[in-house]
């Protein structure tokens, strides 16, 4: 069991003391086991008092060992039981739910991480009213017997408590109604189950059998062996899919990663500069990789969790109901109605802070992704981007126990419930074995492996060079975007120029986002072009922008800036930098027009003028790097648009404006420009001349309405298109007053709406606002200036 072997390294990693306590309770989800029985079958859980007395009807009176005989005396013990024989254990997840249980029972009881604890059914057992067993001490029946495990099986009932004594301390177990309840303890220990006082308690009691992986004192038993153990377990065993519920991946998984406790700085990071506990474990751990023949590296690791959490006010009062907004009308709510002043429910947005006051219940997910290593035989480190799998991660001191650099809370929003996201910065020791050397680090995005495979082709070794590249095939993935993947891009291009191979060129090249280009690239993207062809190249660049081509915000912007520099150098180097360029520019003409086509379909007029706004500047980018057929494709393609393009194309040709230079020189920029601020000049010169809005026009153009034809949007529509109504009074249910509000407000409508919270149901109040007319007048004169700017900027050319 891969897990296995990554829980015992953590454990033997752990230099506290073990404290072994001399019994535990664990409690699992029920599914996790099946009980089938002779003669009743299934059980199913919770057991209820039917199926009991099936039960019943197939047990005997239970007996009892004392010295060398077995007894009957339902004075000492007053049981029902059923045999091993009439009874089988199953499921899909039992054997992966019991063994995790044994881990857990072993660590508790402090037996060391070397044992392997194995458990053995000894009886079914039901306790009905007044059923018990007196204070007691199990038999050993088995030289390797160590203790009991009780499997108590979800059933409603009182009373029944186990009671486990050891050296004068006792403690009492209570079983779950809803889950699967596993006390285990040492075979030393008397106990006793109390009287049932209601219901049926029933049991499955098991002999706890514990087998040495390695009997004590054979030579060799050194923490570093034991260590190597693991270690050398971890990379032969089958991967553990986590979500799987025992399924397995056949081939056991590339890495292991352990996390230590301190934080460090990249330039901090080194073997002799581990701070505290950290020191000792790096230090085993790397003498266990030279055992297995791993090699080992330091990493920093980002990790980040998302936790199920309560927040610790309460929304109950004082007699325990739920508390409620005094306006809330949803029969659903759970009080979330209070989370917000607005009596919005379910509207505690997403917010920074400190959460350490809340509860963590589930963890709902975690992701680790190392971004730094040393290298394994150079001073130094290097940037690479690796996201780990959970069946490669192992911690002796889980996450939650350290303090998170960040936390964010999010209130419910129905996906989950309350979720806490934490981000930690953890060191670690990353192991792999030898012969993956090459790949592992390759698949992390390491410049350093990719440098490996120029140095072959420079000492000849082309066909050497070929094999190590297409093996790289399943693992060269998703290597980001920007200049932090330069270098690595860099140098796979170096490869994929000399390979001689097209599909493997392709390959090398195809993981990064298009961002990462900058001029450096330009003599090997034209060579690279020529060598494997327009096809090729195209190939090439359209799998940089991604399956969906979709504009990635901040890091596309300040890229777009230097494409223009970017087109300029392909066109002026050796080879084929058209072959580049070209698709370049119409991937990012694509990528820009899916986002224009969004905002310019937004009806929220503030918003919607902002975002076309801020789109001018790339848009002028995109058109300074543009050849002259992309240039008017895409000129074409604005003109064609509606007006409101006019939000984005002024702004653009602002831009080129202040950019004065090589704008007006004739040169395909200048001409797309020209073109477009000849377009601008048209359409608001036809917008000016359309009549102005009479002093007694109240009617207003509906939104394109709503997509479903409900039976209110008319009565909507018809108000807002009368020329005379103002205001409209409207008695309506939340739901529909909620759709009113959404349209209103996703058109920008100049029309106020309150609710008036009297009768029922309460009556929405809708009036046509000044904003009527002073809108219209300031886009007006808004058309004067602009046309003003142009006429004087972009005068159009005579002839
Ligand atoms: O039913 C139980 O909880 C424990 C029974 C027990 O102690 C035994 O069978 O020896
Ligand atoms: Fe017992």
């Amino acid at each position: 069991m891969g897990q296995g072997a990554r829980e015992r390294l953590a454990e033997l990693l752990d230099s506290s003391e073990r404290r072994g306590d001399f019994s535990t309770r664990i409690e699992m989800p029920a599914r996790a086991l099946r009980i089938t029985v002779d003669g009743v079958g299934d059980l199913p859980l919770p057991v209820r008092a039917p199926v009991t007395r099936k039960l019943i009807a197939q047990a005997r009176q239970a007996r009892f060992g004392r010295g060398e005989q077995t007894l009957s005396d339902t004075g000492v013990r007053d049981t029902w039981e059923i045999t091993p024989d009439r009874f089988t254990l199953g499921g899909p997840d039992w054997q992966r739910t019991l063994s995790g249980v044994l881990d857990g029972v072993r660590t508790a009881l402090g037996l060391p991480p070397t044992t392997v604890l194995r458990a053995e059914p000894h009886a079914l057992l039901v306790y009905g009213k007044g059923q018990f067993f007196l204070p007691h001490q199990d038999s050993e029946k088995d030289d390797s017997m160590v203790g009991s495990l009780v499997v108590s099986v979800p059933s409603h009932h009182t009373g029944g408590e186990l009671v486990v004594e050891h050296a004068g301390r006792s403690v009492t177990y209570k079983a779950s109604r809803e889950r699967l309840t596993f006390t285990a303890f040492y075979a030393d220990c008397r106990h006793e189950v109390k009287p049932v006082t209601s219901g049926y308690r029933i049991t499955l009691t098991m002999n706890l059998l514990a087998e040495p992986v390695r009997p004590v004192g054979e030579p060799g038993g050194s923490p570093v062996a034991d260590l190597a153990q693991c270690v050398t377990e971890h990379f032969t065993q089958p991967t553990e899919d986590r979500y799987g519920y025992g399924r397995t991946k056949p081939e056991p998984p590339g890495r292991l990663v352990y996390l230590l406790d301190h934080e460090y700085t990249q330039r901090g990071l080194d073997w002799d500069r581990l701070k505290g506990v950290d020191a000792t474990r790096a230090d085993l751990l790397r003498q266990a990789a030279g055992q297995a023949d791993c090699e080992a590296v330091l990493a920093l690791a980002e990790v980040k969790e998302t936790w199920d959490a309560q927040p610790p006010y309460d929304r109950y009062d004082y007699y325990g109901e739920v508390e409620h907004f005094d306006d809330c009308e949803d029969d659903e709510c759970e009080g979330e109605c209070l989370l917000d002043p607005d009596g919005e429910p379910g509207a505690e947005r997403r917010r920074s802070g400190d959460f350490s006051d809340y509860e963590l219940t589930d963890l709902i997910d975690d992701e680790i992704t190392l971004g730094w290593w040393t290298r394994p035989e150079h001073a130094g480190g290097e940037q690479i981007s690796l996201p780990v799998p959970y069946a490669e991660v192992c911690a002796t001191t889980a996450n939650k126990d350290l303090t998170p650099y960040q936390s964010e809370y999010e209130g419910y929003m129905g996906n989950y419930g309350n979720t806490l996201d934490r981000w930690y910065r953890r060191a670690a020791v990353v192991l792999w074995p030898r012969q993956r050397s090459f790949a592992a680090r390759a698949e992390a995005g390491s410049a350093q492996a990719v440098r490996e495979l120029q140095g072959r082709l420079d000492a000849g070794e082309l066909e050497l060079a070929r094999t190590l590249a297409r093996s790289l095939a399943p693992i060269w993935n998703h290597h980001g975007s920007g200049p932090a993947a330069a270098p690595l891009f860099a140098a796979a291009l170096g490869v994929a120029v000399r390979v001689e191979e097209a599909d493997t060129a392709a390959m090398l090249l195809a993981p990064f986002g298009v961002e990462t280009l900058d001029e450096r690239h330009a003599p090997d993207l034209a060579k690279a072009a020529a060598r494997y062809g327009r096809t090729w190249a195209r190939g090439v660049v359209d799998s940089w922008f991604g399956s969906v081509g979709a504009y990635t915000g901040a890091d596309r912007d300040a890229w777009l800036e230097t494409l223009p520099g970017l087109g300029a150098a392909l066109r002026s180097v050796d080879g084929d930098g058209d072959g580049v360029a070209t698709p370049l520019a119409e991937g990012v003409w694509r990528a820009f027009e899916q986002q224009l086509t969004g905002w310019l379909g937004i009806g929220r007029e503030k918003e919607r003028q902002a975002a076309l706004e801020r789109l001018g500047t790339p848009l002028a980018h995109i058109l300074r790097a543009a050849g002259p057929e992309t240039a008017e494709m895409i000129t074409t393609a604005l003109r064609s648009r509606p007006d409101t393009v006019l939000e984005c194309l002024l702004p653009s040709l602002r831009t080129a404006a202040r950019r004065q230079a090589g704008v007006r020189d004739g040169t395909p920029p200048a001409r797309a420009f020209q073109s477009l601020a000849d377009h601008c000049e048209t359409r608001l010169t036809a917008a000016l001349a359309r009549p102005v809005r009479a002093a007694d026009d109240w009617s207003l153009t509906p939104d394109r309405g709503c997509p479903s034809d409900c039976d209110l949007c008319p009565g909507l529509d018809n108000f807002l298109t009368s020329r005379t109504r103002r205001t409209m009074e409207w008695p309506l249910a939340k739901d529909k007053r909620r759709h009113i509000h959404s349209r209103i407000d996703l058109a920008s409508l100049p029309v106020s709406h309150t609710t008036r919270r009297q009768g029922r149901p309460y009556t929405l109040v809708l009036a046509k606002t000044d904003a009527v007319f002073t809108r219209e007048r300031a886009a007006r004169s808004r058309a004067e200036t602009d046309l003003t700017w142009l006429q004087e900027k972009w005068p159009r050319p005579r002839g």
